[in-house]
């Protein structure tokens, strides 16, 4: 009889696998190696428990930690054994069959409730923002907001009481006054957050036996895939339900562990057979999935780790292709890399990124290109991002003259030498003058002054005239916002690395754009697109976070720079708080590399906004790899930059290329190139620079 179960099947599961799919009673931990079938497992014990033991599908619960991993599984099972059943089968994340668990309540008291970041409440950043504001007295960064966020998921998913925040360390000012305001506010408002889903659902469970006992008679079996993901409140809620028949069966890789910022408790499976005396753990160590050479490659890399269980993974896979490491100069060329090889074959490909935001130019490009992807939970907060804000505000006073709101956002990030006291005087500007002439009939101004207020007028009103790109580079250079930026990254304590990336990238976007206008609609237009792109496309664009579980034929696994993955500032390898992130953080590229079927590369760019940049330390560590440059192979004229280029007016101007010059700021120069109304000058003091023929003359900056 069970021979024509494994015989029927798609796949011939090997011997150890057969064993863990006639596992039916008790409790059992299944504990492998990426790629080991541990999902092809759980769903084929899924089947087994229908056809051969006849358990009614309403009783087997089957639960993962993403929405993503969720779908996998129930797309899996329904493609092996859909022919097989017309009963639905309950494959669900742990927060949904909470929610579950909280309607059903809620709706037995007649109470209601609503969701946070639901449509009909605040958005949880604003109200964490505001409390922030309200306790601390400025504003928060955008990490410092993700920290605040990781830091309430973290306190609920371990379950640290209030009486115990003061022994540890969660990195953001008052931390216990906001989380305490914070839920305030959710219990005046009868709010819920995602949290909550977990901590809710589990005191009801714990306080009414009734509803519990309903539950524990339905789902008699119930089966955890990715459990190693599970935190300490997900095991409590997955026990009380299991409990007392405990016919709980959870499948897990320790390596896989990247949860630990939000609470994962890997620990608790090491409590396995104390928590079950009577309860088998079977062992998966031959991986299905990849190539011999991902196999050997990310087995060895993942040995540096030094908190794990030791597995003898294998594979009796064939070699393919060596995995690559591939140098670009930078993050066009690595796009550029990725469309040409996108463009030269249509094998299902996903593109893996350490941070969100390297996703922007991706869509952007992609979308530009007309080729389709699908993209997991794209996040759009880079529009509310401090740097973003500043860039629209320049753009906007750009643009009008008469912006106070925008002007005061930006008068002391740039080199305008322009005083408090001024800023105040303007508040009472009439309105039909402009902030800069308003500014500069201040009383009592030195000739000084106002030649420098006269200088900041000038470049506003060039700055509209620019291309977005230059626009973005002038801003950068010649109103020395970097200067800013930088020192703001030091003030907030928050990742230099990462604000680089965004202003980068928002230069990326630029680079394509005509006008500033078209720049900014641009900007807001790419979480539609991201929206838009639908699933079962070819082409995936996801975080490796929300990539677990998931394979693909070809992986390119990005941005491998210092800074960006691991995505530590200033590593310490003697610190160990840092030690323990930079394990997670190994096991996250771990998860990345093991994606990969037959394909991966891993790309690192080598500068970034105009300078270089150092490899992530992982390029270090992955060894066996063959490297590739794909330096210079495409010409990184920005195209908008290039349309002025062309723009031939150069009879108008008294230069020509290879002429030294005398620049009023930057001193002696030699003109290198002159396309259009712009001059690329080699300075001996700051090298490089791209300024505005037409600036220069009517600034009388050149000598
Ligand atoms: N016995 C087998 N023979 C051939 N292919 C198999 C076998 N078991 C699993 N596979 C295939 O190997 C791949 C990996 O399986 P699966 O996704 O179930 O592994 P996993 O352990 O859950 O992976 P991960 O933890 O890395 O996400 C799948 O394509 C699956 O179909």
């Amino acid at each position: 009889m069970n021979f024509s179960f494994f015989k029927d099947l798609n796949i011939d599961l090997s011997n150890p696998q057969k064993k863990i799919v006639k596992h039916k009673d008790g409790p059992a931990l299944v504990l492998a190696v990426p790629g080991a079938g541990k999902t092809t497992t759980l769903i084929c014990r899924t089947a087994y428990l229908l056809l051969k033991h006849k358990i009614k599908a309403e009783n087997i619960l089957s639960i993962t930690f993403s929405r993503a991993s969720a779908k996998d599984m129930k797309a899996r099972f329904y493609s092996m054994f859909g022919d097989k059943f017309t009963d639905k089968i309950y494959f669900a994340t742990i927060h949904q069959l909470c929610l579950k668990i909280i309607n059903r309540y809620y709706y037995k008291k007649n109470v209601s409730f609503k969701i946070l970041d639901s449509k009909d409440t605040i958005s949880k950043n604003h109200l964490i923002r505001k409390i922030y504001y309200d306790i601390n007295h400025n504003a928060p960064s955008e990490d410092i907001l993700e920290q605040i966020s990781n830091n309430i998921s973290l306190v609920k998913n371990l379950m640290i009481p209030k009486e115990q925040f003061s022994f540890h360390d969660f990195n953001v000012e008052h931390f216990s006054k906001i989380y305490e305001k914070y839920e305030e506010y959710k219990k005046q408002n009868r709010i819920i957050d995602f949290d909550d889903m977990l901590t809710v659902a589990y005191k009801i469970l714990k306080n009414d036996e009734k509803l519990l006992n309903q539950y524990r008679n339905q789902y008699k079996y119930i089966q955890v895939d990715e459990a190693q993901d599970t935190s300490k409140i997900q095991h409590e809620i997955v026990k009380l339900l299991a409990s007392p028949n405990n016919n709980l069966f959870m499948v897990a890789d320790d390596d896989q562990s990247i949860y630990g910022f939000r609470g994962a408790c890997p620990l608790e499976l090491l409590d396995f057979s104390n928590t079950y005396k009577e309860g088998s753990v079977y062992f998966l160590e031959e991986n299905y999935r990849s190539s011999k050479e991902i196999v050997n490659i990310s087995n060895d890399f993942i040995k540096s780790n030094s908190s794990r269980y030791n597995k003898n993974i294998f594979t009796q896979n064939e070699e393919f292709l060596p995995v690559n490491i591939i140098k670009v100069h930078d993050s066009l060329d690595q796009i550029n890399f990725i469309i040409e090889h996108l463009n030269s074959s249509n094998e299902q490909t996903a593109i893996l990124y350490r941070n969100n935001i390297s996703a922007l130019p991706l869509i952007d490009k992609l979308n530009k290109n007309g080729i389709d992807f699908f993209i997991h939970g794209f996040k759009s907060n880079y529009l509310t991002h401090w740097i973003t804000k500043d860039i629209l505000a320049f753009l906007d006073l750009s643009l009008n003259h008469y912006d106070l709101e925008s002007f005061e956002r930006i008068y002391y990030k740039m080199n305008g030498y322009i005083s408090k006291a001024s800023v105040s005087y303007i508040r009472n500007n009439p309105k039909s003058i402009t902030v800069f002439d308003y500014l500069i009939s201040f009383p009592g101004l030195k000739s000084y002054q106002i030649k420098n207020l006269n200088r900041i007028k000038d470049s506003f009103n060039a700055l509209c005239k620019m291309t977005p790109y230059e626009a973005l580079e002038f801003i950068e250079n010649d109103l020395a916002y970097h200067n800013y930026l930088e020192s703001n990254c030091t003030r907030l304590k928050s990742s230099y690395e990462n604000a680089i990336l965004l202003f980068s990238h928002l230069k990326l976007l630029a680079i394509d754009e005509p006008n500033i206008i078209s720049f900014m609609e641009r900007l807001s237009e790419i979480p539609k697109i991201a929206r838009k792109s639908k699933e079962n496309k070819n082409i995936i664009l996801s975080t490796v976070h929300s990539a677990k579980g998931l394979e693909f034929n070809r992986v390119f696994l990005i941005d491998l720079i210092k800074g960006q993955f691991p995505n530590i500032s200033n590593l310490d390898e003697d610190d160990e708080d840092n030690l323990s992130d930079l394990e997670e953080e190994r096991r996250l590229f771990y998860v990345a590399m093991t994606r990969a079927k037959e394909n991966l590369s891993i790309i690192c760019p080598t500068f970034q906004n105009g300078r270089y940049i150092k490899p992530s330390i992982f390029i270090d560590e992955v060894n066996g790899t063959n490297l590739k440059d794909y330096i210079n192979k495409t010409n990184w004229t920005p195209k908008a930059m290039k349309k002025t280029l062309d723009e031939d007016n150069s009879s108008k101007h008294p230069y020509e290329e290879g002429e030294v010059i005398n620049h009023t700021k930057f001193g002696i120069g030699i003109i290198l190139q002159i396309t259009g109304d712009l001059m690329k000058i080699d300075f001996n003091s700051i090298g490089m620079r791209i300024l505005s023929i037409d600036m220069c003359i009517s600034e009388n900056l050149i000598d």
